[in-house]
């Protein structure tokens, strides 16, 4: 996956939100965009997605442009979870992921034994006739989860699915990451949380005000600042200490 010299000033936006950004990563990767509060991470992904169209530069996904040649074989390759729960409250679990396997043209038996799979795998297995609303914010975030993951994508991109859940289903989310990465599926997701990108992302970019900071694995980025004991550390030497708005 790569991006080259993104621009993106939303309409009626006085600052751009991406600035001439690039990076590239190689593929089966567990790839951590990083970066302060409005540096343009969602903007990413959502560019990313195809949800956000950039003013100028270039995407390419699998080595393919995100042109309209490409663009059915990019949604079959490609899982997004949002940062919001994108879920229909009032359905159950099981017709929420029908719906979204529906969307993938995933149908009948196939998918129904995809959904029980899979909400065995994130402990989901009982709540699977409970409307989505009686849902804890974890059990929320793993079913938004199993939506983007039924079509069984190569290349899966999170926002902050972390963000807001309990050690227990962030423990969960972890573990899955790394095992689905295991076979074979590349990922980039964004967090906050530097000693958690730490521990899984083989690579990270750190990106800020629209730009690409600094890119590399956390090991090689630890070492490379005599100063920086961890992620956390390298991060604050690159994106400094003042708060952002
Ligand atoms: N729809 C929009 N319209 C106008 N400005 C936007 C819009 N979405 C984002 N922005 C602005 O673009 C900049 C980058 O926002 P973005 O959400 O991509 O950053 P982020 O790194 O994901 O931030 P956070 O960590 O807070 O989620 C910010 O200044 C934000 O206010």
């Amino acid at each position: 996956m790569a991006v080259k010299d993104l621009h993106k000033t939303y309409k009626g936006a006085l600052e751009p939100s991406l600035r001439g950004l690039s990076f590239s990563f190689q593929k089966d990767a567990i790839v951590g965009l990083l970066g302060p509060n409005g540096a343009g991470k969602t903007t990413t992904i959502s560019i990313l997605c195809g949800l956000v169209k950039a003013d100028s530069g270039q995407v390419k996904i699998f080595d393919m442009p995100q042109d309209a040649a490409h663009r059915e074989e990019i949604k079959r390759l490609v899982g997004v979870v949002p940062q919001q729960i994108a879920l229909f409250p009032e359905l159950t679990a099981i017709e929420n992921l029908v719906y979204f396997g529906n969307l993938y043209g995933l149908k009948g038996k196939g998918l129904r034994s995809r959904i029980d799979e899979y909400l065995q795998l994130f402990g989901l297995e009982k709540n699977g006739n409970k409307e989505v609303h009686r849902f804890s914010g974890g059990m929320k975030r793993r079913t938004n989860i199993i939506a983007a993951i039924l079509h069984q994508p190569q290349l899966l991109i999170l926002d902050e699915p972390t963000a807001g859940v309990d050690v227990q289903s962030r423990s969960m989310i972890l573990q899955f990451l790394r095992e689905y990465n295991k076979q074979g599926v590349s990922i980039v997701y964004t967090s906050h949380l530097l000693e958690e990108a730490q521990t899984i992302c083989s690579e990270v970019a750190i990106i800020d005000e629209g730009r690409l900071i600094v890119q590399g694995t956390p090991d090689a980025l630890i070492a490379k600042h005599s100063n920086c004991r961890n992620l956390e550390d390298v991060f604050l030497h690159y994106t400094g200490y003042a708060v952002r708005d």
